[in-house]
């Protein structure tokens, strides 16, 4: 069975992993790619290692009226760009939006996938998680699940990789002399992800409410999230350990591991890595989430949810291992 895909932003970080990803599926075509200022070249011109079957698809400048026929549209434009556009997308399109649009709007499920894949499944329209939810929320649900921490008393002291930023940059973005030996703390008190990872901590913990600090920090690498979250609760490491382990019990792309994880463990891949540490004595519980920006973070939880709504094994196109060194 073969499922035409479309991705609109092709060209950037997003989208570029995107399609490394489509590329090599079992099931899924690349039918169309669309940008705006890369329209009108050749997928080669863009990404001259693309293999020979997707070289000559001439990336088209983008406009939800003259899609092809589509199953699935991968969005990932800058935040702020795509809600009004995708509004227009025919309903037979599935989309799933790795753009910050649509999270928590009305008609969108929001696209936790190791979490609720339940609440995926079955539908049309998947807002897909910031990258630094993805690495944090990941690490506090079995936590928050288990009633181990309290949700009102949350820190989260995050490290990305510069890739993170985008190929058009946000506000973070640096040149490589500016970003190279150097660590920048960005987005203090104001981040965009803050309301996001509130809201899902509330869920999460069935109701109580969210209070959390977010510190993100650029640092010199290409790709990688680490989240290191400070938390208040009595739990110990072998009961925050068991918990993670049972709430991730035949999930695929979570592991739980004993030692603290490091970013290129995940690199290239949709793996999530968590591990604790706690200080029953100190009410003191450190949870560390650890996802590729690119992989957990954005594309490959896209094409695990776009398997979870074309009805696909959830590991179609994804279990590859990771890049190491
Ligand atoms: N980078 C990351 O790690 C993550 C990114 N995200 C989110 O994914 C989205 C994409 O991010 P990222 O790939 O990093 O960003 P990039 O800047 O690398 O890429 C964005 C792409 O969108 C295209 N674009 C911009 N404006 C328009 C427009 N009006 N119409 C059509 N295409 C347009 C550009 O294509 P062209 O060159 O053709 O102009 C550009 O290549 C953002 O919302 C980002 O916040 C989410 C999680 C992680
Ligand atoms: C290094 C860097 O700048 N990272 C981005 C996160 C990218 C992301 O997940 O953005 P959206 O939520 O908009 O999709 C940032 O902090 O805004």
């Amino acid at each position: 069975m073969s499922i035409r895909v479309g991705i609109v932003g092709i060209s950037g970080f997003g989208g570029g992993e995107a399609l490394r990803l489509v590329a090599g599926h079992p099931s899924f075509e690349l039918v169309h790619a669309a940008g705006e200022g890369s329209a009108g070249s050749r997928l080669e011109d863009r990404f001259p290692g693309v293999s020979a079957r997707l070289a000559g698809l001439v990336i088209e400048r983008w406009d939800p009226a003259t899609l092809p026929a589509l199953d699935v549209l991968f969005a990932s434009l800058p935040t702020g760009a795509s809600a009004e556009a995708l509004a227009r997308v025919p309903k037979a399109v599935k989309i799933v939006d790795i753009g910050g649009d649509h999270r928590y709007a009305e008609g969108w499920a929001y696209g936790l996938a190791d979490v609720w894949p339940n609440q995926i499944e079955g539908r049309t329209r998947i807002a897909n998680p910031g990258c630094f939810p993805a690495a944090t929320l990941t690490a506090l649900a079995p936590l928050l699940a288990d009633g181990l921490i309290e949700p009102g008393n949350i820190v989260i002291d995050a490290k990305t990789g510069i890739s993170g930023a985008g190929r058009g940059g946000g506000e973070s973005a640096f040149g490589f002399a500016e970003s190279n030996e150097n660590l920048v703390p960005y987005g203090l008190l104001r981040h965009t992800h803050m309301p996001e990872m509130a809201r899902t901590i509330e869920r999460l913990s069935g109701g109580s409410a969210a209070g959390l600090v977010f510190t993100p920090h650029l640092v010199p690498m290409t790709r990688g999230i680490l989240a290191t979250i400070y938390c208040r609760g009595r739990a110990t490491t072998a009961q925050c350990l068991e918990a993670a382990r049972r709430f991730y019990a035949g999930r695929a792309f979570v592991r739980v591991t004993d030692r603290p994880p490091q970013t290129k463990w995940a690199t290239g891949s949709n793996l999530a890595f968590v591990s604790y540490a706690a200080d029953p004595e100190r009410e003191l519980v450190i949870a560390m989430g650890v996802v590729d920006n690119l992989g957990k973070g954005a594309a490959g939880q896209a094409v695990q949810n776009a398997n979870l709504i074309c009805g696909l094994p959830e590991t179609a196109g994804l279990d590859g291992a990771p890049v190491w060194p």
